[in-house]
């Protein structure tokens, strides 16, 4: 099949569109009140009248379709454009209203009761009070001059009066009723985002190690598995390095286990900014750091490989033996020794894993200071 691929619109624009295609609707259900009225002679607007209704609704929501689904309307602080479709629909009841006259036209007042009823899909309060002044303004300008330059009798016009104040109360009522919804829907979308954010944030915080803020074991195990994945599927190797402080114990021994703390902190420190440093010209693929456990650390390297791996390592190597501890118990120097092993097709990650740790510990035999693969 040829031709455009349908066009994706996102969730909150699909409702939008749902929304209009609704208002539509009822539009269109008013058409039978109307079409009885018109057909029982008890309005003066005539098919020809029912014809203008029908096209000025469609027009209104097709505007609004339009203006939705191109994307147009996302540059107003209102993209549903709510406010000014009720307006619409609120100016179309009024002049619909027109030319009904007797019990029709307290029937038709249902048609202002409807327009709220769709304001409960967004507005507050203020906006819902606003749109009942502008409701029982219009209403009471167009009843007062259409008694007064009919010279009604006294009860036209307390009829008027009481269908007027009928109206006022029924869209006071739908206004804090409406008001009262708004509220809640706007607390239920804050307390989804703040749920949100603290979903993100306990994620974030299983996936870190508390005394360094790299990655922890459970994390760069997993990550491993899905280089391994990736490398089986894309046949794009990587290299994978333990990384591991010399001597430690003795530090811990000698100055106690807070400095050894404080070390741990700026030994993390210096591997990542290295880490970040972009060995080759071009997109290099995130590497993932973390702490392996203790004073052990691993860097996965994808898309690199050994001897790359061997650059980025013996620069870090480099950067620590450079670069003395500021502790509290004054500046401390340490080496690290590394274990490398590139990925070879179809090698397990334990495996792997094995070779690092295999190399990690010829490293140390040899002296340490030193990377060996
Ligand atoms: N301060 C501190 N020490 C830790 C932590 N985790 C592990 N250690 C210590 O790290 C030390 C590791 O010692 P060893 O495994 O003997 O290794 P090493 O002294 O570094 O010797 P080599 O690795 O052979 O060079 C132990 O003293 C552990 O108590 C930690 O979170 N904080």
């Amino acid at each position: 099949m040829s031709g455009r691929p349908a066009r994706q619109f996102d969730r909150e624009t699909r409702l939008r569109l749902r929304r209009v295609c609704l208002g539509l609707l009822s539009y269109l259900m008013f058409l039978v009140p109307m079409s009885i009225a018109v057909h029982a002679g008890s309005s003066t607007m005539g098919w020809s009248g029912v014809a203008v209704f029908t096209g000025l609704a469609v027009s209104i929501n097709g505007v609004a379709l339009a203006a939705i689904a191109s994307g147009w309307s996302k540059r107003f602080a209102d993209p549903s454009l709510l406010v000014p479709q009720l307006v619409a629909a609120m100016l179309l009841a009024l002049g619909m209203i027109h030319f009904f006259e007797g019990e029709a036209r307290s029937v038709l007042l249902l048609l202002f009761v409807a327009v709220f009823f769709f304001g409960l899909f967004g507005l507050d309060t203020r906006r819902y009070l606003l749109l009942t002044i502008g409701t029982a303004v219009g209403y009471a300008g167009l009843s007062t001059w259409e008694l007064a330059s009919a010279g009604a009798s006294q009860d036209a016009w307390l009829m008027e009066a009481l269908r007027f104040s009928a109206l006022v109360v029924v869209t006071i009522w739908m206004s804090f009723i409406g008001g009262y919804f708004a509220s809640i829907r706007r607390r239920v979308a804050t307390q989804r985002k703040e749920l949100e954010a603290a979903n993100a944030r306990l994620r974030e915080l299983s996936i870190r190690d508390e005394l360094t803020g790299l990655y922890n074991r459970r994390h760069l195990t997993e990550r491993l598995e899905q280089e391994s994945e990736r490398s089986r599927r894309y046949g794009q190797g990587f290299s994978v390095a333990l990384i591991d402080i010399d001597h430690f114990k003795a530090i811990n021994d000698t100055h106690g286990h807070a400095v050894g703390d404080e070390v741990l902190v700026q030994f993390a420190a210096i591997l990542r900014l290295q880490a970040r440093f972009v060995d080759h010209v071009g997109q290099a693929p995130e590497r993932t750091l973390g702490r392996f456990g203790g004073e052990e650390f691993m860097i996965i390297l994808p898309g690199t490989p050994l001897a790359g791996a061997r650059v980025c390592l013996e620069r870090m190597r480099a950067a620590v033996a450079r670069t003395p501890f500021e502790t509290s118990a004054g500046p401390l120097v340490a080496t690290f020794s590394a274990g490398l092993a590139e990925q070879r097709e179809d090698e397990p990650s334990q495996a792997l894993l094995q070779r690092a740790d295999e190399a990690l510990y010829r490293a140390k035999q040899a002296g340490r200071d030193r990377l060996e693969s």
